[in-house]
């Protein structure tokens, strides 16, 4: 605390105002690791370290960033040091991966369940029901693949009131940063060591973070399964893709480790270029393909035309393992995450007392808007909405609805009538503790009030009745100003961070 030591001791009277400078000050300084003097020596090694490593993400403000690698890059905004997560709670969540990938598992059987929870939205979204009709067909032409393959990412946050785990959401389909989530725990490994001998500072409290490792591992075991060693894997992108070098690093070490190929195609390129063979291969520009890896697909954007749904629907029809097939993307709805919060309806796919307990001791207060037995929740959303946030079935960030602006949507939605609030769900409001931390942006950094995110990657590949893996592969942590509502890195409002466990 030498820089409120400092601010006292030059303010030298013991003037109110200079004790409260110091109250203030000692509040601010207690939740950064370390005094702003510090931090301003530490930005330039940290941005030259983040270019030495290919810590990098597109530079929106140059025309080809999002086309052309190594063209247009900025360093990934990050936060200077790791931020304080109790290492119960990080240990908790860790514990939750391998309960969360069975459970997808299973809830992804259930033709029944994902058909009935999504039969009211599906008449409100239309983008759930383009998926639904998806899933039909299939179904109806019988699921050529029995070798199932989840790259998840479960993410948290820890009420303050509670001192609760939360799970704000569960993501089954084309997770960010399973790359550079790696890098930055690098880096504040990196520079937590150099502080040690300055600072209170211990690197040992940054954990190890070894997804990129754990999801190449993965995608490898789903490939091997599958046993055409001339295949490759395909990855699914977006035309522009702001995140490239975060899937690139992620095909990187699929090549240096197991040595397969990894290529790139847009939806509207596999229109182009696919087809399937007699027997079901999916064929690429002549390259047999035997894992999709989707890294786009998630949101309406991406299929501008009938012809993106035709090239998701011709890899479903194929026998390669996609990543998330059709049931795993669907359930990671949001109204399947409200719907497996009711009473007994988690239980039905957990057969473990145990585990059930686990599982719905980190669920937040989830509703869903249809029929008679919402009318009182909405009322309640009505009257204290800054209790909770208003959510579509759309992934991507910058869709969630919050404060006052929950209660006028609601309003907007009762008043339309008809189907329009089976298309969302309410869930109940997370208030983490706030730190202050050092946003490092465009090569400067500011001390900023912050909250954070704390997403858990989960792998999981099987086969039939056989599980070949099932783990917890690494972790992320995304910090955001408190008093910004969405917390998407990509949407500009958060930066990558990792635990520093307390
Ligand atoms: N550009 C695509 C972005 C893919 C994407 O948005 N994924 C969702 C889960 S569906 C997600 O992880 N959101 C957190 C993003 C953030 O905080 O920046 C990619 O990286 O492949
Ligand atoms: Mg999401």
């Amino acid at each position: 605390s030498g820089l409120a030591t400092r601010r006292a001791t030059e303010s030298s009277s013991s003037s109110s105002s200079a004790l409260k400078e110091m109250e203030e000050v000692q509040f601010a300084e207690s939740e950064a690791l370390v005094p702003a003097g510090v931090a301003n020596d530490l930005v330039p090694e940290a941005l030259v370290w983040a270019a030495l490593h290919g810590f990098v993400v597109g530079d929106r403000s140059v025309a080809s960033s999002g086309t052309t690698p190594g063209v247009g890059m900025a360093h990934v905004p990050f936060s200077l040091l790791p931020t304080p997560i109790p290492a119960t709670a990080f240990a908790q969540a860790v514990e939750l991966s391998s309960l969360f990938n069975d459970l997808i598992d299973r809830v992804s059987l259930d033709v029944d369940f994902l058909k009935q929870a999504l039969a009211r939205t599906q008449k409100a979204d239309d983008f759930t029901a383009r998926l639904l009709s998806m899933y039909s067909t299939i179904l109806d032409e019988g699921v050529k693949q029995d070798i199932r393959l989840g790259l998840s990412r479960s993410d948290y946050m820890l009420d303050v009131a509670t001192g609760d785990l939360l799970q704000v959401e569960l993501n089954t389909i084309s997770c960010s940063y399973p790359g550079l989530g790696s890098v930055v725990s690098d880096l504040h490994k990196y520079l937590v060591t150099e502080l040690e001998s300055s600072t209170k500072l211990d690197s040992s409290r940054v954990p190890e973070n070894k997804v990129t490792e754990g999801f190449a591992k993965a995608l490898s075991l789903a490939w091997k399964e599958y046993g055409n060693k001339s295949a490759a894997i395909l990855m699914v992108v977006q035309g522009e893709e702001w995140n490239m070098y975060d899937q690139h690093w992620l095909s990187y070490r699929v090549k240096e480790l197991y040595g397969i190929r990894v290529i790139r195609k847009t939806l509207a390129q596999v229109h182009a270029q696919g087809s399937i063979t007699a027997d079901g291969m999916l064929v690429i520009d002549g390259q047999a393909v035997s894992v999709v890896y989707y890294r786009s697909g998630y949101t309406p954007a991406d299929y501008p035309s009938e012809v993106e749904w035709e090239a998701r629907l011709l890899m479903e029809r194929s026998s390669a393992v996609k990543c998330p097939s059709i049931s795993y993307h669907l359930v990671g709805a949001k109204k399947i995450q409200q719907e497996l919060a009711l009473p007994g309806v988690l239980e039905r796919f957990v057969p473990d007392k145990q585990v059930a307990a686990s599982l719905r001791k980190c669920f937040a207060g989830l509703w869903g808007l249809e029929g008679a037995e919402s009318e009182s929740i909405i009322q309640t959303a009505i009257k204290e909405p800054h209790r909770f946030v208003l959510k579509p079935q759309r992934e991507g960030g910058g869709n969630n609805t919050y404060g006052d602006d929950v209660a006028s949507k609601l309003t907007e939605l009762i008043a339309a009538g008809g189907d329009g609030l089976a298309a969302y769900i309410l869930m109940q409001r997370i208030f983490p503790a706030v730190h202050t931390s050092y946003l490092v942006r465009r090569g400067a950094y500011s001390a900023e009030k912050t909250v954070s995110e704390l997403g858990i990657f989960g792998a999981y590949v099987r086969n039939g009745d056989r599980v070949i893996l099932n783990e917890q592969s690494g972790h992320l942590l995304r910090t955001k100003v408190s008093h910004s509502n969405e917390g998407g890195v990509a949407s500009g409002y958060a930066v990558l961070d990792s635990p520093y466990l307390s």
